[in-house]
């Protein structure tokens, strides 16, 4: 099913991101979504972002495609398809790269114009991106592209409300994928979908990698997706990327705590529905203070007040966390500093 990346050939970086900052500008102080990321996406590949909501996913996927909102702002090193982005403001971004990059977005119906035919919508796109294509040649990929999406030709005149909600979102990822991008972000492609279409969208993820080799940042709360769509997958807490690795490997040796609790919540809700993580994720104005997980952490220690190290395990896995480092035996922690940290907010929350 899934390709390992791991037996694949290393293939060439389509983006690379070095310690990405992005805020948002509110009263309260500036909103730290994602804060020091770095992390890198080859050609062909599917890497996973997964996470609780509000950990910083969206954010990120739009900063990598220059998609922020006003009033957020966005520093650190993107590189696409070789090219240096960081001179680029992130706002003109997707003017000049849209082409080669795609969003398929978390809600189609606020994504497609309720007065624009199916055709419309995307002749539109390809004209904006692809003025020299002739119309009938846009018509030919735009049909091509829709009948893999599983969406009959006959539908070529149809407004979006005639779709069903799953339809739309297929129609959605049509859009982005006419211009056939070389890196596409998918928030949440799946939400709110049945399981069918669950399924036919992870085997239309597969058939773009294997026919345009595009590569695609996947953000999904569904650790099941992940683990069926993805080579690689990237846990994101409280703004960082707390780890990543093979997809595989990952689930079946899970490194960070954070990610041990994901996991075991995923397991439990779907059979039992005991487990949850206590506790919630924190405010990103003011974060906890060292590792930003270490308030719900089982395992903290005293030392997880200080910023825990970035490590990389012999098994890929890269790891940011004084436990797992200490373990693998990469990281020491000094003496007295090895005590469980009394967790305030972990009582709390098992209470309630
Ligand atoms: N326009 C905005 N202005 C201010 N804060 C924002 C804005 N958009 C998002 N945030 C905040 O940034 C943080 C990260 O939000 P983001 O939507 O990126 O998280 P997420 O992981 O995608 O969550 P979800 O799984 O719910 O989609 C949250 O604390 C959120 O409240
Ligand atoms: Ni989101």
């Amino acid at each position: 099913m899934t390709s390992t990346s791991a037996s694949a050939p290393a293939r060439e970086e389509v983006i690379r991101a070095d310690d990405i900052r992005v805020w948002y500008a509110t009263d309260r102080g500036p909103v730290r979504a994602v804060d020091g990321v770095s992390f890198s996406v080859r050609q062909g590949e599917i890497l996973g972002l997964v996470g609780e909501s509000g950990c910083g996913k969206s954010t990120l996927g739009r900063g990598l495609l220059g998609l922020l909102p006003d009033g957020a702002a966005m520093d650190g090193g993107l590189t696409f398809g070789g090219e240096d982005l960081l001179a680029i403001d992130p706002k003109q971004l997707y003017k000049r790269r849209g082409q080669e990059l795609g969003m398929i977005f978390q809600e189609p119906l606020t994504r497609l114009n309720p007065l624009m035919r199916v055709s419309e919508h995307f002749l539109e796109t390809l004209r904006t991106h692809e003025p020299d294509l002739r119309k009938e040649d846009m018509e030919k990929r735009s049909l091509d592209v829709l009948r893999r999406m599983g969406i009959p030709p006959t539908r070529w005149r149809s407004y979006p409300h005639e779709f069903s909600g799953g339809m739309r979102q297929r129609l959605m990822i049509a859009l982005a994928l006419v211009l056939r991008p070389r890196f596409v972000v998918a928030d949440e492609p799946t939400t709110a979908l049945d399981v069918l279409v669950e399924a036919q969208i992870i085997r239309i993820l597969h058939d773009l990698r294997r026919e345009f080799d595009t590569s695609l940042l996947l953000i999904t709360h569904n650790l099941g997706i992940i683990a069926e769509a993805c080579d690689r997958v990237a846990v994101m807490y409280a703004g960082r990327i707390v780890e990543i690795g093979d997809a595989r490997e990952v689930f079946a040796h899970p490194q960070h705590p954070y990610t041990q609790e994901l996991l075991r919540s995923t397991i439990s809700l779907s059979t039992t529905g005991l487990h949850y993580i206590p506790g919630a994720p924190p405010d990103l104005v003011t974060p906890p203070q060292g590792c930003h997980f270490h308030p719900r952490c089982p395992q903290a220690l005293q030392q997880c007040l200080e910023d825990p190290p970035v490590e990389t395990l012999d098994s890929g896995t890269r790891v940011e966390c004084w436990v797992a480092a200490r373990d693998a035996g990469l990281a020491t922690i000094p003496a007295g500093r090895d005590e469980p940290l009394e967790q305030k907010e972990l009582s709390v929350a098992d209470e309630a």
